[in-house]
């Protein structure tokens, strides 16, 4: 035992002296990258010279052992993205999403509005509207059939905000909301974290037992598939929302259908309870994010939303992992979508946890930008609950 504890300290003693050799040869590789800086400021160059990378990669790895080769790309790599943040941080080159970040920080009002022209789809009791209501003090709403009048109400300045849900805790993502933000320009300045309680609304007079067809958001039926999945001979159609569906079922003249809905769509549509929580989950919650045209960053703002794709190669994502692993920023939610037209090519969507002015969330914005094909700050926000 004795015998390899020395052995040991004899081998520590190496790597010490090996690492001083890194070190010092790092600190000169670091002040070759002051010089490279500085002829690249004088002749307005980029900072980023994906070509020469890939060269020196290839060499590097081509003059160590076949199994160190790995290991060796992975090195490189991270001392050719220490040497380009130390070139950015020198010629203040920031990149557009940190200048755009620094501009909000600076530019932004101290106060979230409350009062403000809101965007909802469905219409009056949905559960979009409960969200604006707990989000705005006064929000004049107008309604729309669909998310995508949602965010197109948005990005032609029709309304100045716009709220839309993004996940449920037991239904999980709505992948329709990540589709359209593909599609669409928006900035993400608040989200709003909302308990939801479904209930069983028919028209007064109508029993349980007489109740053949169910009508609600597909969202709302999967968050009550097991009160669903007890009834007999009753048949389920999804339609666009809770809302609506309340609506419809207060306008039609059978005693056999009803809805999935929030009590204030019974209340507002003259309905009665026939069942109330009748999700399957009693802590249901549903995440809402409000949407508006341009970058506001409000005070206190402590996550930040992204969208990534990465080039279709092995370790693409990893490296992009990695970065927010070497910030020590903790990602909350992680949604991969297919991009429409592309063979199995994936966006990714973050939601990270940092307040938006922290040093270490620019430097991840700064080198994001080197590391994806596509990339998308989507804004930096507080979750109200
Ligand atoms: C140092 C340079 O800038 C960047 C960093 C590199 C490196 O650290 O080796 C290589 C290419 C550039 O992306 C350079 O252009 O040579």
């Amino acid at each position: 035992m004795q015998q390899t504890m020395q052995d040991l300290s004899v081998t520590r003693k190496q790597i010490d002296a090996i690492d001083t050799e890194i070190v010092n040869l790092f600190v000169r590789r670091m002040a070759c990258a002051d010089e490279v800086a500085a002829y690249k400021a004088e002749h307005h160059l980029p900072v980023l010279d994906r070509s020469r990378e890939r060269e020196l990669l290839a060499k590097r790895a081509s003059m160590v052992p076949e199994d160190l080769r790995g290991y060796t790309q992975v090195l490189f790599q991270l001392l050719m993205e220490a040497s380009r943040n130390r070139q950015s941080e020198a010629l203040g080159a920031n990149g557009e999403s940190v200048e755009r970040i620094a501009a909000a920080l600076e530019s932004s009002p101290e106060l979230f509005p409350s009062e403000a022209y809101v965007a909802c789809q469905g219409v009056e009791g949905a559960y979009q509207q409960i969200a604006t209501d707990r989000i705005f003090k006064h929000a004049n709403i107008s309604y729309f059939d669909t998310f995508d009048g949602v965010f197109r109400a948005v990005e032609e300045g029709f309304c100045s905000y716009g709220v839309v849900p993004l996940e449920n805790s037991t239904a999980g993502s709505v992948t329709q909301v990540f589709d359209l933000m593909m599609k669409h320009k928006f900035h993400i300045v608040r989200t709003c974290r909302l308990k939801i309680d479904h209930n069983l609304l028919a028209k007064p007079g109508s029993g349980l037992e007489s109740i053949r067809h169910i009508y609600s958001h597909e969202q709302a039926i999967n968050q009550c598939g097991d009160f669903l999945g007890s009834l007999k001979g009753v048949s389920v159609h999804s339609c666009e929302n809770t809302a609506v569906a309340a609506q419809m079922v207060a306008e039609s003249d059978g005693a056999d259908i009803a809805a999935i809905a929030s009590r204030s769509s019974a209340e507002i549509y003259g309905l009665d309870a026939l069942a109330k929580n009748v999700q399957d989950q009693g802590n249901n919650y549903t995440r809402f994010a409000v949407i508006a045209k341009d970058l506001v960053i409000y005070p206190g703002a402590d996550r930040s939303s992204l969208m990534i794709v990465v080039n279709h190669e092995p370790g693409a994502l990893y490296k992009v992992l990695a970065k927010f692993y070497d910030l020590d920023i903790n990602i909350i939610k992680l949604e991969s979508r297919p991009i429409p037209d592309r063979d199995f090519e994936f966006m990714f969507y973050f939601d990270v946890q940092c307040p938006a002015a922290a040093p270490e969330f620019l430097t991840l914005m700064r080198s994001l930008e080197d590391a994806c094909e596509e990339y998308r700050y989507l804004g930096s926000y507080s979750e109200i609950v």
